[in-house]
C-alpha cells in the first residue's frame, strides 16, 4: 500500500444542536484510490466529506489528510484537495469555459498556466465542444461535468465528490462514471459519496456502506458480496397470495433452512445461504405442503442490495426516500 490519502481514527462529529452525525468512524483510503461511501439521505455521508474537507471541525478523533491534519493544517488540506458539493457551485450565465477560467482565479492557478490547463480540463470533462456556450444551456450531467473540472483546475491529488450523479437519468450517469474513471486513471484519487447500489459497484475500488453515522462494512464490491455468505435463492410469490410471513415460516420449516437467512422482498422471499442451489427442492416442497404458489425461483450471485440487507438489517425500499424524484438505493439488478 502506498501512502494514505485520508487516515481517519475515531471520528465523531456532533452538531450544536446534538444531533450524532457521525460517530467512531475509522477509515483508510490509499492514494490513488476510487473509494466510495454508499448510504441512504441522513446517513452521514456529506458530514463526514465536510469534516475530511475542512468545511467542519471534528468533535473527536483525528483526520488526517494528504499527511496534514484537518484541524491543525487546515490550509494545506484545502490547497491539496477539490471539493464538488452537492449544490452545483458553477455560474449559469459564464460559458464552460468561463466557468473554469474563473476557478483557476479563485485557485491562484499562475497566469501563465491558465490557459492550458483550461483546454485540458474541457478535453477531460468532454466538453471541448461546448466550451463557449453558456452552463444555462447544459444538461445535468454536462453541469455536474463542469462543477468537477472546476474542482480540479489546481491538480489536487485528491478529490471528494458529494453525491455527483443524484438524479442524472442512467444514460448521463454513464457518462459520468467515465470522466471520474480517467480523473482516477491519470492519478487522481477519488473520495465520492452515493446512494447508488449501482455506482458503488461498477465504479469504486473499495467502499464503506455507512448507516445511521457508522461505518458498518468496508471493503470492495466483490469482498463485500463474498462476505454474504454463499448464493441467494428468490422464490417469487403470487400477489394476491397468502401472507408473506406464513410462505415464512413454511420456508423456515424445511431442512437446512436457516430462519435468519429468509428476507421479505418486493416479489416474495429470498434465502441467502451457502447451499442455495442444493436447498432449492426443498423449499418449494415446503411450500407446496403450506399450499403457497410459487410464481418463479431462481438462484443468483448476491448483489449489494443484499448486503445492505446482510450490514444493516433494512431493506433498501425502509430507508429509501426518493425526494428528488430520483430513485436513490435502488439494486442493481
Ligand atoms: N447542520 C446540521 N445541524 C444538525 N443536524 C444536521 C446538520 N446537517 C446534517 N444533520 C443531520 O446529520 C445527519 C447526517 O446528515 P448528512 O447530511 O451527513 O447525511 P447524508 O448521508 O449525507 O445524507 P444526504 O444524502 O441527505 O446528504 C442527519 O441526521 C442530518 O439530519
Amino acid at each position: 500500500m502506498g501512502e494514505l490519502a485520508i487516515d481517519v481514527d475515531g471520528l465523531e462529529l456532533t452538531y450544536s444542536d446534538g444531533t450524532r452525525a457521525v460517530r467512531d468512524v475509522d477509515l483508510q483510503v490509499p492514494e490513488g484510490e476510487l473509494f466510495g461511501f454508499l448510504g441512504p439521505n441522513g446517513a452521514g455521508k456529506t458530514t463526514t466529506i465536510k469534516v475530511l474537507s475542512t468545511l467542519l471541525q471534528p468533535t473527536g478523533g483525528s483526520v488526517r489528510v494528504n499527511g496534514f491534519d484537518v484541524v491543525d493544517r487546515p490550509r494545506d488540506v484545502r490547497r491539496t484537495i477539490g471539493y464538488m458539493a452537492q449544490e452545483t457551485s458553477i455560474d449559469n450565465d459564464l460559458t464552460a469555459r468561463e466557468n473554469i477560467r474563473f476557478a483557476c482565479e479563485a485557485y491562484g492557478v499562475p497566469r501563465s498556466e491558465r490557459a492550458e490547463r483550461i483546454d485540458e480540463l474541457l478535453e477531460l470533462a468532454d466538453l471541448a465542444d461546448v466550451a463557449d456556450k453558456r452552463a444555462n444551456d447544459f444538461s445535468g450531467g454536462m453541469k455536474k461535468r463542469l462543477d468537477a473540472a472546476t474542482a480540479l483546475v489546481h491538480r489536487p491529488p485528491l478529490v471528494f465528490l458529494d453525491e455527483p450523479t443524484t438524479g442524472l437519468d442512467p444514460a448521463a450517469r454513464n457518462r459520468l462514471w467515465e470522466y471520474f474513471e480517467r480523473i482516477n486513471e491519470e492519478g487522481t484519487t477519488i473520495v465520492l459519496t452515493t446512494q447508488y447500489l449501482e455506482e458503488a459497484d461498477q465504479l469504486c475500488d473499495r467502499i464503506s456502506v455507512i448507516h445511521d453515522g457508522e461505518i458498518v462494512v468496508t471493503g470492495s464490491p466483490e469482498e463485500l458480496k463474498r462476505e454474504v455468505g454463499g448464493e441467494v435463492l428468490d422464490v417469487e410469490l403470487a400477489e394476491d397470495g397468502p401472507d408473506v410471513e406464513r410462505a415464512r415460516d413454511a420456508v423456515a420449516s424445511a431442512d437446512a433452512v436457516d430462519r435468519s437467512a429468509i428476507d421479505v422482498t418486493e416479489d416474495g422471499l429470498s434465502i441467502t445461504s451457502p447451499q442455495a442451489r442444493e436447498i432449492g427442492t426443498d423449499v418449494l416442497l415446503a411450500l407446496r405442503d403450506a399450499d403457497i404458489p410459487v410464481l418463479g425461483f431462481n438462484v443468483r450471485s448476491p448483489t449489494l442490495d443484499d448486503v445492505f440487507l446482510a450490514v444493516t438489517g433494512e431493506h433498501v425500499d425502509d430507508v429509501e426516500d426518493a425526494g428528488d424524484g430520483s430513485e436513490p438505493l435502488e439494486a442493481s439488478r
